[in-house]
């Protein structure tokens, strides 16, 4: 059975799929293998150097993260065409390793996206688990966290699903406006009916 984790921007992605990693559960996570497409040598950041040239990379010939989330999150156009670069080869990697945990034995397996619903991500998993808080929240662990201003992450906010549709695609959904201590006991209780879930398929 494979779960698929989302929510937007800082909404606690991570920290949730370290909580059912501490209880036994792997995962996979689409910004890592978004990371990994784009390594030096990959054909899409042959494309991306060729779009935008050397503004989007660093002296060793890595990309300049910041540079393109600057570029991409200023202009949907530019979004899009970075997005029908990476996207197919994000999917080919994520059903790899989501094959290769399979493998592993594990009860269940994650696979967390910020963009499960927009990118057609859903469609390979078996439920969907929501991370859900305000935006307001988001905005402000954004600041915390990143080197972000208030309006990239509006931008960045505005590039994803509205919470409202996110929800009502959810088969379940976790409040994480509250403590970690919460989180964490949600994560627990979910883990149960996902084991139980899992067994009887
Ligand atoms: C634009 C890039 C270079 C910025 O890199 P940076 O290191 O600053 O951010 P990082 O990759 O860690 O992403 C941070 C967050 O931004 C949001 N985000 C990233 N890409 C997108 C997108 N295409 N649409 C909406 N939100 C996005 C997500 O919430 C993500 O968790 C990078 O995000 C990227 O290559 N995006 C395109 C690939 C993609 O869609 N990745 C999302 C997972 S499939
Ligand atoms: N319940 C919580 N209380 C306080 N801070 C939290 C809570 N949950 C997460 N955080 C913090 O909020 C920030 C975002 O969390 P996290 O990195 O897990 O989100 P994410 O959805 O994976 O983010 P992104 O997809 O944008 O990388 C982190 O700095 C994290 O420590």
């Amino acid at each position: 059975m494979i779960v698929g984790v989302t929510g937007g921007i800082a909404s606690g992605k991570s920290t949730v799929a370290r909580a059912f990693a501490a209880l036994g559960v792997p995962w996979v996570d689409a910004d890592d293998v978004a990371r990994e497409v784009v390594e030096p040598g990959e054909p899409a950041l042959a494309e991306i150097a060729a779009r935008f040239g050397g503004q989007v990379l660093q002296a060793d010939g890595s990309l300049n993260r910041r540079a393109l989330r600057e570029i991409v999150f200023a202009d949907p156009n530019q979004r899009l065409w970075l997005e029908s670069v990476t996207h197919p080869r994000i999917r080919q990697r994520i059903l790899a390793h989501l094959e290769r945990l399979q493998r592993t034995g594990a009860p269940y397996v994650l696979l967390v996206s910020p963009l499960l619903f927009e990118s057609g991500q859903s469609e390979m998993v078996d439920r969907r688990l929501v991370i859900d808080v305000p935006e307001s929240v988001q905005l402000a662990r954004t600041a915390a966290r990143d080197d972000v201003d208030e309006k990239q992450a509006r931008a960045i906010l505005a590039a994803q699903m509205p919470r409202s549709e996110r929800l009502a695609r959810a088969d379940d959904v976790i409040d994480n406006s509250g403590s970690e201590a919460a989180l964490a006991a949600q994560v627990a209780e979910l883990d149960r009916r996902y084991r139980e879930l899992a067994e009887n398929r």
